[in-house]
């Protein structure tokens, strides 16, 4: 009816007119800064750490990674614009202690080493490369260090917006609005047509990080890697492989070396712990097991949980579908077993 209908307008205003973009001084600093070679940053490798590289070499290193995969040459995006929109993009991201910049710059990288290293760049297109990379930096916009099922018990606007996969709708609509601002919009060149089918790309890939999709959808994977689908030609057959990277680049700190899962892992689990807080300390209900400070001791056997449910199939599932992605299933092995071993400890 109207009235709800307003409401809902009221809301999406509220919420959705939020959002900062670069200041000129931010683009004047970094757009004289020649980028930094790929190699020297270690671009393409799965053990890629992102915490020896300042904000700014960050910044850098995700143009970089536009310019590698040459898509900055294809579709005309000129420096400055690339900057500012790289500037917006980090800007928006909250200073939470996990799902930040960091995170997403990081997700960003295993996409760039999944299509260039693992060799997925023979299946993907130009716009599906352009897509995919404008995705996982986008994935997190505006994350609040809470998940899903929290808005919904706060009864937050964006739940009201929103009733299924409520962040990753708003994750896409952030994408969007600063695509939509001046002399961000690094999309500008390209055709009307391929421009709406390369948003349709990032809307896909974005809403993809919903874990609740990913179990939904990884059965129908499941199957055309059983059939050994090779030509991956069907626009619902490729969707679906690029969902389930996306998936496997959010979770893809399981598969690092385990100096770097231990130090990301407590970083997972203080966001964790501080939505547990705040359920079982204002909003007086019990905080699931993974959020619950009280039962930080059974983290290394949550984590083995979270390796066998979620991440072994979706690493297991792609290195089949392509052989260079197993370098992910491996890693992602080792940690279990160091996981199981520190399991055993207590
Ligand atoms: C590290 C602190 C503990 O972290 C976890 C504990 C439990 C599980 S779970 O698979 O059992 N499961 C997930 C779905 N929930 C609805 C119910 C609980 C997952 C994690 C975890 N998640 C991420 C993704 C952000 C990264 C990461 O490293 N670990
Ligand atoms: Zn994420």
């Amino acid at each position: 009816n109207v009235a709800r209908l307003t409401a809902k307008q009221n809301v999406a205003f509220e919420v959705l007119s939020y959002h900062v973009v670069a200041s000129d001084e931010d683009v004047q600093r970094i757009v004289h800064i020649s980028l930094p070679e790929a190699n020297q940053l270690r671009l393409y490798a799965w053990e890629f750490n992102d915490m020896i590289l300042t904000d700014d070499e960050t910044i850098l290193a995700s143009i970089r990674m536009f310019v590698e995969l040459d898509l900055t040459k294809k579709f005309r995006i000129s420096h400055d614009v690339i900057c500012r929109w790289m500037l917006s993009v980090k800007k928006n991201y909250r200073p939470v202690i996990y799902h930040n910049w960091r995170h997403a710059f990081n997700v960003a990288q295993t996409m760039f080493s999944m299509l260039t290293t693992g060799g997925v760049n023979v299946r993907m297109n130009d716009l599906e490369r352009l897509g995919l990379l404008i995705a996982c930096l986008s994935h997190d916009l505006d994350h609040r260090g809470t998940n899903n099922a929290f808005q919904a018990k706060v009864d937050a606007p964006l739940a009201k917006l929103y009733s299924t996969s409520t962040l990753e709708h708003h994750h896409f609509d952030q994408c969007i609005m600063i695509l939509q601002t001046e002399g961000n919009n690094i999309l500008q060149a390209l055709s009307p047509s391929d421009y709406k089918l390369t948003v349709h790309y990032i809307e896909s890939a974005i809403l993809s990080t919903d874990l609740a999709l990913y179990f939904r959808k990884r059965g129908d994977f499941q199957k055309l890697v059983e059939n050994r689908e090779e030509h991956w030609t069907d626009p619902a057959k490729k969707d679906l492989l690029r969902g389930m990277m996306m998936t496997a680049c959010d979770v893809a700190a399981i598969c690092k070396p385990w100096e770097m899962q231990q130090v990301i892992a407590k970083l997972v689990a203080s966001e964790f712990f501080q939505q547990g807080d705040i359920e079982r300390n204002q909003l007086h209900v019990e905080p699931i097991p993974m959020m619950d400070r009280a039962k930080k001791d059974e983290l290394p056997k949550m984590q083995v949980g979270f390796i066998d449910s979620i991440c072994l199939p979706v690493y297991k599932m792609l290195a089949e579908a392509e052989e260079g992605l197993t370098p992910l299933y491996e890693g992602c092995k080792q940690n279990r077993e160091n996981w199981e071993k520190l399991q055993q400890e207590h």
